[in-house]
């Protein structure tokens, strides 16, 4: 595997990601006013990016076009996909990402007492989204799925909060085997109220043990990013299958010119977007447009929002400008 000057970005990466995920305030409620006021705070919505660095970004991306990965190492990462995630969660278990929490702000549909209520994040133009309301009827077990699961730091949590609901149920998959056995040998894994197993999202059949049709909540959350462009399409038929009518895929990714993507140098380019980090896992940067294409199809789609946002490190006085993309696309009724 070629290897790349900063060998830890994948780990900064996706840790940066997650630790600034996990002290998020929902979408939108911190703005900078003035910018002598950035080093005030840790983080800022709805960053504003000026034009030129807009084109900065537009540059970097054009120059890792350039020098994209070798077309005779490219198969390679593409056949090891599932090892190369073996090897990350082998090597960081369960200590890498920290726990969600902030699925409750972001997605309150995965919570009883609050799953009516939805709270729409901001999409582009400051609209909220209508809220995500789910049918329940009464006895009937709640099943929620949590696809790309990794070390289940959104599944424990979520299993945690949701003690008090007899009719709570939850999968974990990943296509990581070693994910799953991490998984598997938490202490708090409980086989009365939750299920995890290995299960790749672009495979042609569903998981043996989930019904079509029967799961009320995917989670799906830096995942499709980690998918090459070429089974996406599979992914959508997996998701739409899996979906209960009604049943509601809630969505976080990379979205184009985040940090993660203008840091790349020469030979970590696949294709357009999609790039190979130094330990071998793969990313896309996504734009709203394409998820609106690939869900639209045939979802409905309740929510497609950035959320721009400017992390400070304050001690050394930088600016990072994070962007991420987040979804929700429910299957219709009929
Ligand atoms: C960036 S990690 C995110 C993990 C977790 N969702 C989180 O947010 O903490 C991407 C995860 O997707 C999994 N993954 C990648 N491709 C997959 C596929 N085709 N099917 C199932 N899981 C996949 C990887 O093994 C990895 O655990």
């Amino acid at each position: 595997m070629p290897s790349e000057p900063k060998t830890t970005t994948s780990v900064r990466d996706i840790a940066d990601t997650a630790a600034s995920a996990n002290e998020t305030p929902r979408f939108g409620s911190r703005t900078l006013q003035a910018a002598d006021d950035v080093f005030t705070q840790n983080a800022w919505d709805h960053a504003e990016w000026t034009e030129e660095q807009e084109a900065q970004a537009r540059e970097a991306v054009l120059r890792q076009l350039e020098h994209p990965v070798p077309a005779e190492d490219q198969g390679r990462y593409h056949a090891e996909a599932a090892e190369n995630w073996n090897r990350f969660y082998a090597k960081n278990e369960n200590r890498f990402f920290k726990d969600r929490h902030w699925l409750r702000i972001e997605f309150p549909e995965l919570f009883k007492t609050e799953r009516a209520v939805g709270h729409g994040g901001s999409d582009d133009d400051g609209a909220q989204a209508p809220p995500a309301q789910i049918t329940r009827e009464p006895g009937r077990r709640f099943n929620v799925m949590e696809i790309g699961c990794g070390a289940g730091n959104a599944f424990f949590p979520l299993l945690a909060e949701n003690q008090a609901d007899p009719d709570y149920y939850a999968y974990a998959c990943d296509f990581s085997e070693t994910a799953v056995r991490v998984v598997r040998e938490n202490a708090l894994y409980d086989p009365a109220r939750s299920e995890a197993f290995v299960w790749d999202l672009t495979s042609p059949e569903l998981p043996p043990s989930v019904a079509p049709g029967s799961v009320d909540v995917i989670l799906l959350v830096f995942v499709l990013s980690a998918i090459h462009p070429d089974h996406w399409q599979q992914a959508m038929d997996n998701l739409y299958k899996l979906l209960r009518p009604g049943g509601i895929v809630l969505f976080r990714d990379y979205g184009r010119y985040d940090l993660a993507q203008l840091r790349f140098k020469r030979n970590r380019l696949l294709s357009d977007n999609f790039y190979v980090r130094g330990d071998g896992t793969r990313v896309y940067f996504f734009t709203n447009e394409q998820l609106a294409e690939l869900f639209g199809q045939r979802f409905e789609v309740l929510q497609n929002a950035v959320d721009r946002r400017l992390i400070v490190n304050r001690h050394k006085k930088l600016q990072m400008f994070r962007v991420w993309l987040q979804g929700k696309f429910r299957k219709p009724l009929t």
